[in-house]
């Protein structure tokens, strides 16, 4: 189960078992996650182009993390964004469960949720330091305001929004420890209440309700040109340049 493409074993203890896991997901972009399409473009073998990092990409960013709410479709549209960006996808929660060797309603039940977010947090910690990259994180790991500001001094972290019943329909027959409850759209709609004002702190914000995933990753890659844009700006005009702190484009 623990084995890599290479077949060999992952090392047994915690950080380096994460630096294995970082690297083996960034060999190659990997299944695509539930619901994407399944032919990845025909550019995209098991691993990313040479010229992905040389400069001969136009891309708006060579860095993006995704956050919102469970269901919103970080994973899927992340992928979907790192194979038509030619970057490599990093998936947090598929990163943690590859490290911790459990799945995450196993790791909830069987280590508690105080151990995922520790673990999230090191992820954190590590993927900030990537190049070249998209990050899909989980829906909790912005919530937590040392990431946010780990992610956020990174790069653009784009939000993805959808309404509590486009999030149960998308979550209904899957298990996310959190949203275990007897009436689980009750759940939903609660704790993205409770979330909404944490997740309003992203760079870009963008809607996925009934929109198809090709339509949501090209409104992303437009609103990260026109970041991309007054970060240039910013950094042309020099030390005169409006306060840091003002974000474009949401
Ligand atoms: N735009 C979309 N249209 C239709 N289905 C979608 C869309 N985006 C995602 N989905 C589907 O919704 C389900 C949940 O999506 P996904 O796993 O990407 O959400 P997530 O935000 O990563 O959730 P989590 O926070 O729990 O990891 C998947 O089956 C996915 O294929
Ligand atoms: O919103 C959350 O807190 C979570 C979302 C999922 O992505 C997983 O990270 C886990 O189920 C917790
Ligand atoms: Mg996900």
């Amino acid at each position: 189960m623990f084995s890599d493409a290479a077949g060999e074993p992952p090392p047994t203890d915690r950080p380096a078992r994460l630096e294995w896991a970082l690297s083996t997901e960034l060999r190659g972009p990997g299944p695509a996650p539930e619901g994407a399409p399944v032919t990845p473009p025909a550019e995209d073998c098991r691993t990313l182009s040479p010229m992905f990092s040389s400069g001969l990409i136009e891309r708006p960013v060579s860095w993006v993390a995704l956050a919102g709410f469970m269901g919103t479709g970080k994973s899927r549209i992340g992928w979907e964004l790192s194979r038509a960006l030619a970057l490599h996808f990093v998936d947090t929660d598929k990163l943690i469960t590859r490290v911790v060797g459990k799945s995450i309603p196993e790791v909830f039940a069987q280590e508690g949720e105080g151990y995922f977010r520790a673990c999230e947090h090191e992820v954190v910690r590590r993927v900030t330091r990537l190049e070249h990259a998209v990050i899909s994180l989980g829906g909790g790991t912005f919530i937590n305001e040392d990431n946010r500001h780990e992610l956020l001094e990174r790069g653009p972290v784009v939000v993805l929004w959808a309404s509590p019943e486009t999030v149960y329909q998308r979550t209904k027959h899957s298990d996310r420890p959190l949203l275990r409850a007897e009436d689980p759209l009750s759940k939903i709609r609660t704790l993205m209440h409770e979330r909404e004002p944490v997740y309003r702190q992203g760079t870009i914000h963008v809607h996925s309700d009934g929109r198809p995933s090709e339509e949501i990753v090209e409104e992303i890659i437009e609103r990260l040109w026109a970041w991309a844009d007054v970060q240039q700006a910013w950094a042309d005009a020099g030390p005169e340049r409006p306060e840091l702190g003002e974000r474009a484009a949401d």
